[in-house]
């Protein structure tokens, strides 16, 4: 475990890690309201794509304990109320809607009169998302290392770590196996603007893991692999379509075309809780548009004159002929992506089937 945590369940309560303050302040919130989780979520108190579906998942184990419904009828209603208000706090993580589904799925398919059985269900299952989504880290992390020379080097855009998971991490969590491993590691970290999730959060969680690093800006990747050996580009994603394109944070899809023109490899690690195959291209990804403040000012300090008009998309999506290989939990995915993803969402489903027979 890392020596913090994302999130957490203590005495019926969501202990949040409240990532806007770091790199330099930890301090933790407690939320009780499903309302006050869904506003962690938009504001970003917690944030990365299978951090926030874990984080909605509790969500929904909250409005159940909340409930003043006194029959089963009026819980179901609150609780498609609760879904619907987790759902819309952002819109580009496709684990959010997937976690917040597979509660409702299993709490209509219950037959029961007894809402405190309907709120141990949920709880149950916002456990067990939990607890899947680190062994699915792990995973993603053992499954890269076949692709990574001895002494690797690696750009990494936004966030992927422990942060923006429930523990360990998916693209981070590749580099922090290579690590472990052995590999002598080197990352330059994108900081990532507007929220800066590369160097307030990344290169914490590098420092804390002991892997060598240096920040770079958004810009200087394209000359970083012109003028410096890169061994591989390594990201997260929160939604990859049936063909492969992958929304993933904004700078990404430029990050590919600086990776594609200089020859070095474009690795996308995608838990299959975040690949969505109802999607057939990226055309149809939500990309979620952000506030103008986040650009013209930065902790409440103007960057830019005042009035100034900005446009924020907070995701872009990289086309699929920039993806060298999508790597899952259930191994990796090489183009043509519409025939190697179904595979791997069907052997993830697979086996997280056996891990809960298995868990029973
Ligand atoms: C483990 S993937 C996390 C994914 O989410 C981040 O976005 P945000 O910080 O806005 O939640 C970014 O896109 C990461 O790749």
């Amino acid at each position: 475990m890392a020596p913090y945590r994302t999130l957490e369940w203590r005495n019926d309560a969501l202990v949040l890690l409240d990532q806007r303050l770091l790199p330099h302040e930890v301090r933790y919130i407690t939320l009780t309201r499903v309302e006050e989780v869904a506003e962690a979520i938009r504001n970003m108190t917690v944030r990365g794509a299978p951090a926030i579906g874990a984080t909605a998942a509790y969500g929904m184990a909250l409005a159940a304990l909340q409930s003043p419904a006194k029959t089963v009828e009026d819980l179901l209603r609150h609780l498609e109320q609760a879904a619907t208000l987790l759902k819309a706090s952002r819109p580009t993580a496709v684990n959010l809607a997937w976690a917040v589904d597979r509660i409702m799925s299993l709490v209509n398919a219950l037959s029961t009169n007894d809402p405190t059985q309907i709120f141990h269900t949920i709880l149950n299952e916002a456990h067990t998302i939990a607890e899947e989504d680190v062994q699915t880290n792990r995973q993603i992390g053992l499954n890269a290392l076949p692709l990574l020379p001895p002494k690797v080097t690696f750009i990494h855009h936004c966030n992927t770590g422990a942060l923006a998971t429930v523990d360990y991490g998916t693209a981070l969590g590749i580099i922090r196996t290579a690590h472990e491993h052995g590999h002598e590691v080197f990352v330059y970290v994108d900081e990532t603007r507007p929220r800066l999730q590369g160097a307030r959060l990344t290169a914490w969680e590098l420092q804390q893991l002991g892997i060598p690093f240096q920040i770079i800006v958004d810009g200087a990747s394209g000359f970083v692999m012109r003028t410096r050996k890169v061994d591989a580009v390594v990201v997260g994603c929160d939604r990859v379509a049936l063909n492969g394109d992958t929304a993933n944070k904004i700078g990404t899809y430029n990050l590919a075309l600086a990776a594609h023109a200089h020859g070095v490899p474009f690795y996308v690690a995608a838990p299959t809780s975040t690949i969505d195959l109802s999607l057939p291209n990226g055309a149809a990804i939500p990309i979620e548009e952000r506030s103008e403040e986040e650009i013209v000012a930065f902790d409440g300090h103007p960057i830019a004159p005042v009035g100034a008009p900005a446009f924020n998309p907070a995701f872009d999506v990289t086309p699929a002929q920039y993806i060298t290989a999508i790597i899952t939990e259930a191994g990796i995915a090489y183009p043509p992506y519409e025939q190697s993803l179904p595979y791997q969402v069907e052997t993830a489903k697979k086996w997280r089937e056996k891990f809960r027979s298995l868990n029973r």
